[in-house]
C-alpha cells in the first residue's frame, strides 16, 4: 500500500507538532540534568540509559499517538526497540526518536545532548526536527523546504578542499579492540591527509546539525542507529549537503552506517579513508532464543 494524503500540505500539521514535542522533551530533559541520574546500561557497560531516556521517550510516543491515532502512524523509538519492540520501516507514516541522543553526555553534563524526530513515509523521510536542548537551538528541516535553525535557513560550509576542512567522527559504545583499531586507523589516515581537526560533540544528531550550519565538512560513523540519524539526514540534505554510504553507495537509513558531508567530493575523499567493519543492520530478524 501506498499511503498519500488528499490534502496540498499533507505533513505541515505533523512537521509543527513535531517541533512542539520536542521542545517540551528538551525541557523535560534540561530540569532532569539538575538533579541525581540513575545509569543503567544496555548493550555493553558503556551503552548508557537513564530513566530520563525512557520518560521522555513515552512523552513523545503517548503525546505523538494523542494526536494522530494509534494504529495508522508507526513509531520507531529507541527505548522502545531496547525493550523488544520491532524496527522494520515500511511504507507506513513511522515516527522516528531517539529521545535523549547522547546519553553519555546527559549523565557527565558534558553540553551537547539532543532530542531527534524524524517522519517518514512511504520509506522516504519527510521532515527531522533536532532540538539541541542544553544549547536551546531548534534545527529542522522538510523535504524540499529548507534546513532552519530557530527559524533562520542554514547552509552547508563551500569547502571542497579536504585539506581545508573539519572532519567528525565517534567512537561508538562497542569497543572490541578490531573495531576500536579500525576507528582510530580511519582516524589517523583522515588527521594525516591533513585535514584543520577531528572533532566530535558526542552525538550523531548534534554532529548532523554541525555538518548542516558548516562548522565542519563531514561527519561519518558506523554503528550509529536509525534514530541517531534519521532527522539529521533530512537537516543535512536540505542544508545542501550529501548522505552516502561509508562504501560509496546509496545512503540506507538502517545499515548503521553513514557518511554525512557538505558536498560529495569531500565525502568521497572520506570514504577512501574509511576501514569498515561490520555492524548488524538495524532491521535484521530478531534472533531467536
Ligand atoms: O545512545 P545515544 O542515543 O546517546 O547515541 C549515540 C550517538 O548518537 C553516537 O554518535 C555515539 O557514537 C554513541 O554511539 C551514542 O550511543
Ligand atoms: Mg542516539
Amino acid at each position: 500500500t501506498s499511503y498519500r494524503s488528499t490534502m496540498e500540505d499533507p505533513w505541515q500539521k505533523a512537521y509543527d507538532f513535531a517541533v512542539t514535542v520536542a521542545r517540551k522533551a528538551g525541557e523535560v530533559i534540561r530540569k532532569a540534568g539538575e538533579s541525581e541520574i540513575k545509569v543503567s546500561t544496555k548493550s555493553s557497560t558503556v551503552d548508557l540509559v537513564t530513566k530520563t531516556d525512557e520518560r521522555v521517550e513515552k512523552i513523545i510516543i503517548g503525546s505523538l499517538k494523542e494526536e494522530f491515532g494509534e494504529g495508522t502512524h508507526c513509531f520507531i523509538g529507541e527505548e522502545s526497540v531496547a525493550k523488544g519492540e520491532p524496527c522494520i520501516l515500511t511504507h507506513k507514516p513511522t515516527w522516528i526518536i531517539d529521545p535523549v541522543d547522547g546519553t553519555t553526555n546527559f549523565v557527565h553534563g558534558f553540553p551537547f545532548v539532543a532530542v531527534s524526530i524524524a517522519f517518514a513515509v512511504n520509506k522516504q523521510l519527510e521532515f527531522g526536527v533536532i532540538y539541541s536542548c542544553l544549547e536551546d537551538k531548534m534545527y529542522k528541516a522538510r523535504n524540499g523546504k529548507g534546513a532552519y535553525c530557530d527559524d533562520e535557513l542554514i547552509q552547508v560550509s563551500d569547502v571542497k578542499d579536504i585539506n581545508k576542512s573539519i572532519i567528525i567522527s565517534e567512537h561508538g559504545t562497542d569497543r572490541s579492540p578490531e573495531k576500536v583499531k579500525k576507528i582510530f586507523s580511519t582516524m589517523q589516515k583522515i588527521l594525516c591527509i591533513p585535514v584543520h581537526g577531528l572533532r566530535g560533540s558526542g552525538t550523531a544528531a548534534t554532529n548532523m546539525c554541525l555538518v548542516a550550519t558548516g562548522a565542519v565538512e563531514a561527519f561519518f560513523e558506523i554503528g550509529i542507529h536509525c534514530w541517531d540519524i534519521a532527522a539529521g539526514a533530512v537537516i543535512v540534505k536540505e542544508a545542501g549537503g550529501v548522505l552516502l554510504d561509508v562504501d560509496g553507495g546509496p545512503f540506507d537509513l538502517m545499515s548503521r552506517r553513514m557518511v554525512s558531508a557538505n558536498n560529495e567530493v569531500i565525502a568521497r575523499r572520506i570514504i577512501k579513508e574509511i576501514e569498515i567493519f561490520s555492524a548488524e543492520r538495524d532491521d535484521a530478524p530478531i534472533q531467536k532464543k
